[in-house]
């Protein structure tokens, strides 16, 4: 048995409308995700021949009594750097620990991500780590059941079905309910990630109370703005979609980080088509005519002391699959 590697793309929410929450404290919202082609890689590495008896549940939880599948997570990447949690909550290794516990299918594994998407930039690169683990343990493990594999990735995180997909989609209920949309174009961005981090649940609650006190309007009406949104992606103009893409997660975000609203401004003053925050922040995306734009924006961004790093990407770019073996 050979090391199985699986890549699987960010994204960033060209359409972002929250509802009010829901019992259960998520909100319902309705979005379109682009999946872009900058790839989080997981690769899995049998390690058969260490001996059942010294392997370790790293995952040490309640959750998953047995043996974890996992012996070693290591990183590497751009952003293999950061700082992100290396045991049970790993969200690769909760994967596989999911994986093996509803199929019973146990492979032990030495775990390396290789991490190219921003972290907590609102771009989804945790969700990308599970769902690549996920599509490399099936094929590790000869689970061949891609329902399965949506079912335990919507139990990770909402949007993990969407890394799972790739692609164009529209996203209600918690983002996980998913339909494809076409569309005949491809779309550049430059991305200007944040010197700061942003938390997920943080920025939906601060939009919460913006709402409740009056300072953010209630979600409305969303048919209509949805649909020219499918249009503009339909079209694959560029220009048609600049003029509909929205966040209605930007105020809170914005509120709890103004640099972001400066980067924001950096960027339209630059010429970009549109600017627009990706899911919960920080990090913003910033449409383009093509490579020459994107080369004179990523210039002006790279001088603002709020930017860490600039990134550019396109999309629709495809969803988590084996890249190797072939
Ligand atoms: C905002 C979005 C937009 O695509 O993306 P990111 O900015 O995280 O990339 C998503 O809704 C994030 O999805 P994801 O990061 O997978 O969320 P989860 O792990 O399932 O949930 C983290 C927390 O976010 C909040 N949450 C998430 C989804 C949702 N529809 N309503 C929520 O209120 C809840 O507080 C939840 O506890
Ligand atoms: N593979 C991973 N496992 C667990 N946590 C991760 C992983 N990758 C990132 N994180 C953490 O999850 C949180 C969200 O990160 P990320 O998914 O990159 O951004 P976002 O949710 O904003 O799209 C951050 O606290 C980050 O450190």
């Amino acid at each position: 048995m050979t090391a199985v590697t699986a890549r699987a793309p960010g994204k960033i929410n060209v359409f972002l409308h929250v509802g009010d929450r829901m019992d259960d404290g998520y909100h319902e919202l309705v979005t379109v995700f682009q999946a872009l082609d900058m790839y989080e890689e997981v690769t899995l590495r049998p390690c058969f021949d260490q001996p059942d008896t010294v392997v370790r549940n790293i995952s040490g939880n309640d959750t998953y009594p047995g043996l974890s599948p996992v012996h070693a997570v290591t990183l590497k990447g751009r952003f293999g750097s950061t700082a992100i949690p290396l045991d049970h909550s790993n969200l690769a290794v909760s994967a596989i620990n999911r994986l093996a516990a509803q199929t019973g299918v146990h492979v032990p594994v030495e775990v390396e991500i290789e991490k190219n998407v921003p972290v907590a930039g609102g771009m989804g690169g945790g969700s990308a780590d599970a769902a690549a683990a996920l599509v490399a343990y099936a094929k590790l493990a000869g689970i061949n059941d891609p329902d399965l594999l949506r079912t335990v990735g919507a139990e990770l995180g909402a949007d993990v079905p969407f890394a799972l997909r790739g692609g164009f989609a529209v996203g209600t209920g918690r983002g996980d309910e998913l339909s494809p949309i076409l569309s005949s174009g491809e779309f550049t961005w430059v991305l200007a990630t944040s010197v700061d981090e942003l938390s997920t649940p943080v920025v939906y609650h601060a939009l919460d109370d913006l709402r409740d006190s009056g300072k953010a309007p209630h979600a409305g009406d969303v048919q209509t703005q949805l649909a020219d949104v499918l249009q503009a992606v339909g079209s694959g103009d560029a220009h048609a979609l600049a003029q509909v893409v929205h966040n209605d997660m930007e105020p809170a975000a914005f509120g709890l980080l103004p640099a972001i609203a400066e980067v924001v401004d950096t960027g339209r003053q630059a010429g970009a088509l549109a600017a627009l925050m990706s899911g919960s922040g920080p990090t913003v995306g910033f449409l383009v005519e093509g490579a020459t734009h994107a080369l004179d924006l990523t210039v002006l961004l790279e001088a603002s002391e709020s930017v860490k790093h600039v990134v550019r990407a396109t999309g629709p770019a495809c969803g988590a699959h084996i890249v190797t073996p072939g």
